[in-house]
């Protein structure tokens, strides 16, 4: 018996209808669609494309810039649709604040992507994880772990590592970028884990770590058409078209890696009687939180924490560099207070108002985190706000001083989510960089013309690309 053929026009009729009913099915799963059905009034915007949505009119660097126009065009509420990711982008303080503060139990959950969240399993982390009982407890962690009373305690690790970074940049020249990552990466390890974790395993967890959350930022900035299609999942990893399965298995050996492996390392150090210094082995020992919130909090330091310290500093000195008489004014101030060829500490930064003064309006001009257009507002910031100038947070220049939105919070973020790390991270970005100045000259490459727009790179963070600088001895 032979099988009856289908001829051509009937193979065309069925593609036609599967196409058919694949655009049917996205077009109703779309982020806008399923709002839109619920009865959501959305936000103005820039104009969709059906399925990919704001994909082609998203900037893809200088997000303020667009943002700015944006706002002009649109007002400070816009929503933007990436290919099934919804967006709100807040361009004023007080809409910031109505719905990350006063609204915040509904405003404070994350987008579910099934490539990142479901297929690398990425949705542990305390950046990713949704609200509920476990968010919560995470959230407790961080702050008992490294909350205002409690982030002292790591400031001998972070003076140590300070010192060990200024013997590895006398003569360095090149990005230093790498160099600050590295140290960061090893204070966050040693304060999460240890300092026998860090002895054993230090470099192999550092190299695995570093190269998962590559692929984790990589992966959350592309587009994938299984979160359109979440079915796709399913196909098999040889089927033709399906490399997002090899990559999604690659991330999550690293995401199980990350969050498990280090943890167990130092419970089966505790078994053995060894005992050590660090949030896991402390919150261990005294008990009473959940373990595995524990893990995955731990889990999520090195991801949120190393690339947003690193950029900082890395930010700090592209503008000292960019702009020599800033930083001739810092050396003075250190050379009156501290005395030429001393090593800034912690104790000192209070007493160093021009330095923190430089260094507030570099964190504010370039933060790591892109937070849209409200760190250039001329509404919070004056006139100049595109500008850098340092003088807005100095009282003997600027009497409204008080009146200038808190610089330790807002590029921090807003309500709920506001980064439990920042007390750690304020600690760790004003000492290393307060240090490099009382040590170093930082120069520029002979005949590099630094310009204020800089080779900034933005993505999940904004971060300088190929800055390259030189570190004079000062002594
Ligand atoms: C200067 C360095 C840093 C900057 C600029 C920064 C900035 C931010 C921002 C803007 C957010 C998002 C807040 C929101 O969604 O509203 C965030 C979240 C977070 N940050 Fe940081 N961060 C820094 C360093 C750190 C460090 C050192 C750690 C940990 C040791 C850390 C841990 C976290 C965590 C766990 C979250 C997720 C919080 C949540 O979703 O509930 N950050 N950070």
């Amino acid at each position: 018996m032979s099988l009856p053929s289908l001829s051509s026009s009937h193979l065309w009729a069925s593609g036609a209808a599967i196409l058919g009913l694949t655009t049917w099915y996205i077009s109703r799963h779309t982020a806008t669609t399923k709002a839109k059905r619920r009865g959501a009034v959305l936000a103005p915007g820039p104009r969709r494309v059906p399925f990919l949505g704001n994909v082609f009119n998203f900037p893809r660097g200088r997000w303020y810039e667009t943002f700015t126009q944006w706002a002009g065009d649109y007002g400070d509420i816009i929503y933007i649709d990436l290919a099934g990711v919804p967006m709100i982008i807040l361009n004023s303080l007080e809409a910031i604040h109505e719905l990350t503060d006063k609204r915040m139990s509904i405003h404070s959950g994350r987008p579910h992507t099934t490539f990142v969240c479901d297929m690398i399993d990425c949705a542990y982390f305390t950046s990713m994880i949704q609200p509920s009982r476990d968010f919560t407890d995470q959230r407790r962690i961080f702050q008992r772990a490294i909350g205002p009373h409690t982030v002292s305690q790591y400031d001998s690790f972070i003076q140590h590592s300070c010192s060990q970074l200024l013997q590895q940049l006398d003569g360095f020249s090149g990005e230093p970028f790498n160099v600050l990552t590295k140290t960061v990466g090893n204070v966050l390890t040693r304060i999460a884990y240890g300092e026998h974790f860090f002895q054993h395993h230090g470099a192999e967890a550092l190299q695995k770590t570093g190269e998962g959350i590559e692929l984790f930022t990589w992966a959350f900035t592309k587009f994938w058409f299984v979160d359109v299609i979440p079915a796709l999942r399913h196909i098999p990893a040889w089927f033709p078209g399906a490399k997002f399965k090899r990559i999604a298995s690659q991330g999550k050996d690293y995401a199980d890696y990350i969050r498990y492996w280090p943890f167990n390392q130092v419970k089966a150090t505790m078994a053995e009687g060894i005992t050590d210094e660090s949030i896991v082995f402390k919150y261990l020992q005294e008990g009473g939180i959940s373990e595995d919130n524990l893990r995955d909090a731990v889990a999520t330091m090195y991801g949120a924490g190393v690339d947003t310290t690193s950029s900082t500093i890395s930010n700090f000195l592209f503008s000292v560099a960019l702009y020599p008489e800033w930083q001739k004014q810092i050396h003075k101030e250190m050379d009156q207070v501290l005395g030429r060829g001393n090593q800034a500490t912690l104790d000192d930064i209070p007493k160093l108002e021009l330095f923190q003064a430089v260094f507030k309006e570099s964190f504010r001009w370039n933060t790591a985190a892109p937070l849209g257009f409200v760190l250039r507002d001329p509404r919070l910031w004056g006139k100049d706000s595109l500008d850098f100038n340092p003088n807005r947070f100095l009282a003997s220049h600027n009497p409204s001083v008080d009146k200038l939105p808190d610089i330790w919070s807002v590029p921090f973020g807003f309500g709920r989510r506001i980064c439990p790390g920042r007390y750690l991270a304020q600690r760790t970005a004003l000492l290393y960089s307060a240090a490099i100045l009382s040590m170093y000259e930082v120069l520029p490459f002979e005949g590099d013309i630094l310009s204020p727009e800089g080779p900034f790179e933005d993505s999940v963070i904004r971060r300088l690309s190929n800055f390259q600088c030189k570190f004079k001895p000062r002594a």
